[in-house]
């Protein structure tokens, strides 16, 4: 792909900004928005992504009224029961990302059954970030190092930053090329914040419910057209 594009990150903000400019309750604005993220999800096959990973619930918005976060846990059990079945004819593998033991029964049961089913398939890995924090998840990385090094299976010495990558979440997948953010805002909201070190950054106006496949193309178009320097000097 040009520009070496492997793995995109969207941080789907402004379902409840679209459900209030028309006057409606928030939820709705998540209902709207799970067809966008269904097509999202088809266009990161058509593309031929390695990763697309899906900013779904934040560690942060368990402090929302609980009426929304029961919404959004029970949006996530129906649109994956309905979903799988494309999910396994795209030959996508899902992944869930976030402390998944915070959520109730029925979502993480439903998630656990598609994570299982879907565990062998070898095209595009969906990463569902759910009850995440990027913060946690570099405090869980340094919890896993700390007990390697104090069983003896890990020296001081072996620790580098791919070793540190490698016990995050995606376990040293590529990092995000490319971080979109709908809804306008410029900040990453506690997501991926190390694997976002050297992403390129996209940030559209556009409410998660409208964010069209012309939309994520133009994302695309951006990120081909910048260069990426990682810090060195390019054609001196
Ligand atoms: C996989 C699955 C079930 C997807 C469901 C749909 C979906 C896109 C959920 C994301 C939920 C969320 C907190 C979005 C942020 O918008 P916001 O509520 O912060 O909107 P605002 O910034 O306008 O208030
Ligand atoms: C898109 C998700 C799931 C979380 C980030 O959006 P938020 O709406 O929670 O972020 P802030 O604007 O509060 O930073
Ligand atoms: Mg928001």
């Amino acid at each position: 792909m040009a520009n070496g594009l492997r793995h995109v990150a969207i941080i789907m903000d402004g379902n409840g900004r679209w459900a209030k400019s028309r006057g409606l309750e928030r939820f709705l604005g998540h209902r709207k928005g799970t067809q966008a993220t269904i097509d999202a999800v088809k266009f990161g096959c058509d593309l031929h992504l390695e990763h697309l990973t899906l900013y779904v619930f934040s560690s942060e918005n368990w402090q929302r009224p609980s009426k929304e976060v029961d919404y959004l846990m029970k949006l996530l059990v129906e649109m994956v029961h309905k979903e799988l079945p494309d999910l396994m004819e795209k030959n996508v593998k899902l992944v869930v990302i976030g402390n998944i033991d915070r959520l109730p029964e029925a979502p993480r049961k439903q998630l656990q059954h598609a994570i299982d089913t879907t565990a062998s398939n070898t095209g595009m890995q969906l990463n569902l970030a759910i009850s995440y924090g990027g913060r946690l998840e570099i405090v869980d990385a340094c919890k896993a190092i700390a007990k390697e090094v104090l069983e003896g299976s890990l020296s001081l010495d072996a620790i580098d930053e791919s070793a540190f990558a490698k016990r995050l979440y995606l376990k040293g997948a590529p990092d995000p090329d490319l971080v979109i953010r709908t809804g306008g805002e410029f900040r990453l909201s506690n997501y991926l914040l190390w694997q976002a070190a050297y992403s390129e950054f996209y940030v559209t106006p556009t409410l998660w419910p409208e964010f069209t496949n012309d939309e994520f193309q133009k994302a695309i178009d951006f990120f081909n057209s910048r260069e990426r320097r990682f810090g060195k000097v390019l054609d001196e």
